[in-house]
């Protein structure tokens, strides 16, 4: 398959095609020269031998950065090295044959010393006819111009070159270190190539095997990176950090948001083939627009596609001035983080790239795969060895700009001394780009089978809320239930209690993500998710400002506004989106909203966050769950396991959430819309300037709900706060008077906490695994405890 080229890289390979053409003639003429009677010298064999020796130079020189199948050839020392000789080689052989000729001339007047003959002219050549001299000596006119030629592709391949160093990005816009492919013998599923220890490569001595930009060595040939045994304890060790649990655990840019059709196509719910695929999923009902309801899927455009931003002004000064977690800090996750957590969810993409690519038959698509392998086991590589950071490649979206000017803003960190927010972003951002910028594997998402896999170990969760949530909908249909015939204080009070425990099942339903628990057992989900459990963490639930949001929409219903819109802020896939939609579904038929907007992400982010095609599967499996849950896993099969089967309560339960929810969307209740700014590198405190009409968008919903830690991270801007601060001032923009009304649900699994108590960090920190004095907040790391804060931003 042809790899895309560069303007510069299109001429280059012009200027190629045409030195192959002059290398054709000047070899006929030398060829004639040699041929013809009279004797010649070595300089006409040489320049006749170079034309040969031009050939396969050319051909490496157009091919092998034209076409993936050669690509493992691809380096830019060897292009430059090979120009810079040819014009060196071609510059001899044009001199050296002049030089012939001349002598040949010279020779050919001192024997015809009659005066009627031209001086310097071919008339009287001496080593043969005059058409010999002619022809010779036009073939250096052309050896002239090939080494001209090869002159200009030399400086273009030495600008290559610095380029290269520069940024680690090959001509061609790809990343590669050089000489890697070799290793990657996908057909070898002996070769155990994933590991987290990087100690194997050193010890082979071979320095850096990727090409590290500023380390020449990177020509010689490298060990095979990440050749060591299998997961090894220390991983496993890893994860043992804070809780007994670890974990590992994924495009493109803004297509979705217009992939992503129009609704009023009604679904086809109940139908026998109601397979459901995130394109039928309808975004929003026309009839709700201009309303707050009107799309912003992509990103904030401005003409000529840069990110609607005034130009010039950096995105980092909207951010707070109180320093950022930073991986170099020994007491924090993020350092964690960097070192142990980072290389093992590498290590897991790799694996589940290899092995589509070991499955993959089309050989193009194959090489395509390696490539992307490749460019994954590098950066792993340069995650553990503490490299800079390098420029993203471009892959077409207007967020890249973004990232690569606040990464020179920054200094181009190295990997253990960068804020942790910005470097956790690029690393996921960097991911997608091997997949945005392929052919054949533009919306793979690398964390798929991961998500569904865990989403499985969730059934006794997922079958208990959708019996739950089926009766609390009889029970709000019903005109006789307790409820209905309740005095409007008695209703008030029992909707509170509801609404705090859908919020609480929502909170606790991120206490299961993916990029931080790992290998979680089948029974460490189920107790984790069950009712038990949420009982059991009320108490952990440090920060809790439920009776404030439920305020908010108890008074907005009790307006009689039409359209009171709730947000929610995606976070994780799986048991987490089944959760969201749960508080979603309720909010709907309790009265307390009247439409719901989500917002996914646009590329696999964080290894489980929720891209729309998540929300098809998780419907599909609803609408198919006898044989999603009956049909054994690899792990059950591991554990020699077989599946219960589902009773029919607990199919018609399923069956039921699935046509309930179907209604919700054919409505346009439900809506859809990713939008690439929660991609994006910075915290929420540039929202209100860099992303004017998604903020206009948020200030119209009556309550924007972010799930999760990351999207708390970028709320608090992941800033060292005292935890005291309160959560509307450690917001900034989207705070106080922002026009926005925030609700965060967290569970803690990072450093940055606020809103606090006083001397309740410290209380926290002297528990058992709390930290100590230490420094290290290790209560926060755990997902054990958690923060719903509040903040009304139109108070
Ligand atoms: O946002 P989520 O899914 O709740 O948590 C994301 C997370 O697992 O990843 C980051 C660490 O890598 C932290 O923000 C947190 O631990």
């Amino acid at each position: 398959m042809r790899i895309p080229q560069t303007n510069l890289q299109k001429i280059k390979a012009g200027v190629h095609f045409a030195q192959a053409g002059l290398v054709f003639i000047t070899a006929c003429l030398a060829l004639a020269v040699l041929t013809k009677s009279g004797g010649v010298g070595g300089e006409v064999g040489y320049l006749f031998g170079l034309c040969f020796l031009s050939i396969p130079a050319l051909i490496y020189l157009v091919m092998v950065p034209m076409w993936t199948r050669a690509w493992r050839f691809a380096n830019v020392y060897a292009y430059a090295s090979l120009d810079v000789l040819f014009t060196i080689l071609w510059f001899a052989a044009f001199c050296a044959v002049a030089a012939w000729n001349s002598a040949g001339i010279r020779k050919g007047e001192k024997e015809e010393s009659s005066n009627d003959k031209k001086t310097g002219s071919c008339s009287a050549f001496g080593y043969g006819s005059a058409s010999k001299c002619e022809v010779s000596k036009a073939s250096v006119g052309f050896a002239v111009i090939i080494c001209l030629l090869f002159g200009v592709t030399s400086a273009i391949s030495i600008q290559g070159v610095m380029k290269y160093r520069r940024t680690g990005i090959m001509p061609n816009g790809n990343t590669k270190s050089h000489g890697q492919a070799e290793q990657l013998n996908v057909e070898d599923p002996n070769k155990d190539a994933w590991s987290t220890n990087i100690d194997e490569d050193d010890e082979a001595g071979h320095g850096n095997p990727f090409g590290d930009h500023n380390n020449a060595s990177s020509l010689t040939m490298p060990t095979a990176y990440g050749q060591v045994a299998q997961q090894d304890n220390d991983d496993a060790a890893y994860g043992l950090l804070h809780t007994d649990q670890q974990g590992y655990r994924n495009t493109s840019h803004d297509e979705t948001a217009d992939e992503l059709p129009h609704p009023g196509r009604q679904m086809s719910y109940g139908s026998s083939a109601a397979s459901l695929h995130a394109e039928t999923l309808p975004v929003y009902d026309e009839t709700l627009a201009p309303s707050a309801l009107s799309p912003t899927g992509g990103y904030e455009q401005s003409p000529g596609g840069r990110v609607g931003f005034p130009e010039g002004r950096l995105k980092m000064e909207f951010d707070t001035k109180t320093p950022q977690y930073s991986t170099s800090d020994p007491n924090s996750f993020a350092s964690v983080s960097a070192r142990d957590r980072w290389p093992v969810i590498l290590t897991g993409a790799i694996d589940d790239i290899h092995k589509a690519v070991s499955k993959e038959s089309d050989a193009e698509k194959r090489e395509e795969g390696k490539q992307i392998t490749a460019g994954l086991a590098k950066l792993k590589y340069e995650v553990q060895h503490d490299r800079q950071l390098s420029p993203l490649v471009d892959d077409g979206s207007p967020d890249i700009a973004g990232y690569n000017a606040e990464l020179k803003q920054r200094g181009e960190p190295k990997w253990f001394n960068v804020p942790w927010l910005f470097s956790e972003c690029y690393l996921y951002r960097r991911m997608a780009t091997l997949f945005s910028t392929s052919q054949h594997w533009k919306s793979y998402d690398v964390f798929s089978k991961q998500k569904m896999s865990t989403f499985r170990s969730s059934r006794p969760a997922v079958i208990e809320l959708a019996a739950r949530y089926n009766d609390l909908t009889k029970q709000l249909r019903s005109t006789d239930s307790a409820l209905a015939n309740a005095s409007e204080e008695e209703r008030e009070q029992a909707q509170q209690a509801v609404f705090t425990e859908m919020c609480e099942i929502c909170l606790w339903g991120n206490a299961t993500d993916l990029s931080l628990l790992t290998n979680l057992s089948y029974d460490d989900i189920q107790k984790l998710q069950g009712s038990e459990s949420r009982k059991a963490n009320e108490k952990n639930i440090v920060v809790n400002d439920f009776p404030a949001a439920f305020a908010t929409l108890k008074q907005a219903q009790k307006s009689g506004a039409k359209e009171r819109r709730v947000d929610i802020v995606l976070d994780n896939a799986g048991f987490e989106l089944f959760v969201d939609l749960v508080l979603a579904g309720y909010l709907l038929q309790s009265g307390l909203a009247t439409h719901i907007v989500l917002h996914p992400k646009n590329i696999p982010w964080f290894v489980s966050d929720v891209v729309p095609k998540d929300f098809s599967d998780l419907l599909n499996v609803l609408v198919q769950a006898k044989s999603f849950y009956e049909t054994p896993s690899e792990d059950d099969e591991a554990r020699g396991v077989t599946p219960q089967s589902l009773s029919d309560k607990e199919q018609q339960d399923l069956k039921l959430l699935f046509e309930n929810w179907g209604g919700l969307y054919a409505e346009g209740k439900i809506v859809l819309r990713p939008n690439g700014f929660w991609t994006e590198g910075g915290s929420y405190w540039r929202l209100p300037a860099t992303a004017p009409s998604l903020y206009a968008d948020l200030k119209e919903s009556e309550l924007v709900i972010f799930k999760g830690d990351l999207n708390y991270r970028k709320l608090t801007a992941d800033a060292m706060w005292d935890p005291t601060t309160p959560f509307a001032e450690a917001i900034g923009p989207m705070g106080r008077g922002s026009g926005v009304r925030v609700l965060a649900l967290r569970t803690c699994k990072a450093d940055v906490v606020v809103g606090l108590s006083e001397g309740e960090d410290e209380r926290l920190k002297g528990m058992e695994g709390g930290g100590g004095e230490g420094g290290a907040r290790k209560w926060a790391w755990s997902g054990k405890w958690a923060v719903v804060s509040f903040c009304d931003g139109n108070a």
